[in-house]
């Protein structure tokens, strides 16, 4: 059974002023547990939005407009006060592109532990001082910093230190399920990938569904089970990331996939996706990419395409399910 599904979701940004955005549409996503996904698109997809509405930290005027977001039984999506904070526990948890957005400037690593792992605890349970301190030492233990990290303060901490304390900090409740937001983006890349390995590593021991987002194709496809690709809000691509490697049934991920060098090859000749992104404060008709897509037909113009079946996953085009089919009769 799944642990987390997402039936029809629609996020939407609402400013009393200004334009309505419509970041995520129609999204149908089911998360196995233990398993680690990822999740890919071109900045302004739609990523993070769906990132925050799967572990409920939207915050106005973002609103899930439609949609339900079943974690472990329970429809998430309709949670509110006392209910959502009591379902973190052992729940869901977010962590953000920076550990200095994440983290309380004004307090020392040891009162932050204190202050998460009290605003959770069970009304029958107090934590010590000492309980939390010895808690917070196992925690930085586990993403492999020292015990003296405690009693500093964010702005006493280097941008990778920032990040392991944010991961530990999610780690307090043990979560079923973590949501990393691009979180090696703001890092310089030996770092990335200290952080990337001990993330990874977490999750092998641990086996918490991890969901990473990330711009970044190659540190997606090394990491993760299986990668979700967003396109102007939708998921219009689910494959296993080694099948991801070998064909994309999307164009659109066929296209990400020629914009991502592999390291590895002798001569690396990258392109660019030539067009532009839809514009989010439009309904759309048809399919997003078609503007942009060179297999476009009349009907990618005006029919939305359902996520299909497609290879060992899904894909929503409508070109690439019809060729199938038509093989598929030969
Ligand atoms: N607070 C907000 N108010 C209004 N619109 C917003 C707000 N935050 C995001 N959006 C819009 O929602 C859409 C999706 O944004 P989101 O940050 O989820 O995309 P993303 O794929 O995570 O992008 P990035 O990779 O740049 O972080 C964008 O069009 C963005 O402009």
């Amino acid at each position: 059974m799944a642990l987390l599904e997402a039936r029809g979701l629609n996020v939407g940004y609402h400013p009393d002023r200004g334009q309505r955005v419509w970041s995520v549409r129609d999204v149908d996503l089911s998360l196995e547990p233990g398993e680690f996904v990822g999740l890919v698109g071109e900045s302004g997809c739609g990523k993070s939005t769906l990132g925050f509405a799967l572990t409920r930290m939207l915050r106005p005027p973002a609103h899930i407009d439609s949609g339900s977001v079943i974690f472990d039984g329970t429809d998430i999506a309709t949670l509110t006060g006392e209910n959502l904070r009591q379902r973190r526990r052992g729940g869901f948890a977010l962590v953000l592109q920076s550990g200095m957005n994440a983290l309380n400037p004004v307090r020392s690593v040891a009162q932050q532990f204190g202050d998460v792992l009290s605003a959770h605890a069970r009304k029958d349970e107090k934590l010590s001082k000492a309980q939390v301190r010895s808690r917070g030492m196992d925690l930085l233990d586990s993403v492999k910093l020292l015990p003296e990290v405690l009693d500093r303060y964010p702005h006493e901490l280097s941008g990778g230190m920032r990040q392991r304390v944010a991961i530990a900090l999610a780690l307090a409740l043990e979560p079923q399920l973590i949501v990393f937001d691009e979180p090696t983006t703001a890092l310089d890349v030996m770092v990335q990938k200290a952080v990337m390995d001990t993330i990874k590593q977490l999750q092998a021991e641990r086996k918490f569904t991890a969901v990473l987002i990330s711009h970044d194709l190659g540190i997606v496809l090394e990491a993760t089970d299986r990668v979700l690709v967003m396109y102007g809000g939708r998921i219009v691509e689910d494959q296993p990331s080694d099948a991801l490697l070998t064909g994309a049934h999307h164009p659109y991920t066929e296209a990400l996939l020629r914009c991502y060098g592999d390291p590895r090859a002798d001569v690396v000749e990258l392109q660019g996706i030539p067009g532009a992104p839809p514009d989010l404060t439009l309904p759309l008709e048809g399919c997003s990419f078609a503007p942009r897509c060179e297999l476009a037909i009349d009907a990618c113009r005006t029919t939305q395409p359902p996520l299909v079946p497609l290879g060992e996953g899904r894909a929503a085009c409508l070109v690439r399910a019809q060729a199938t089919k038509e093989t598929s009769h030969v």
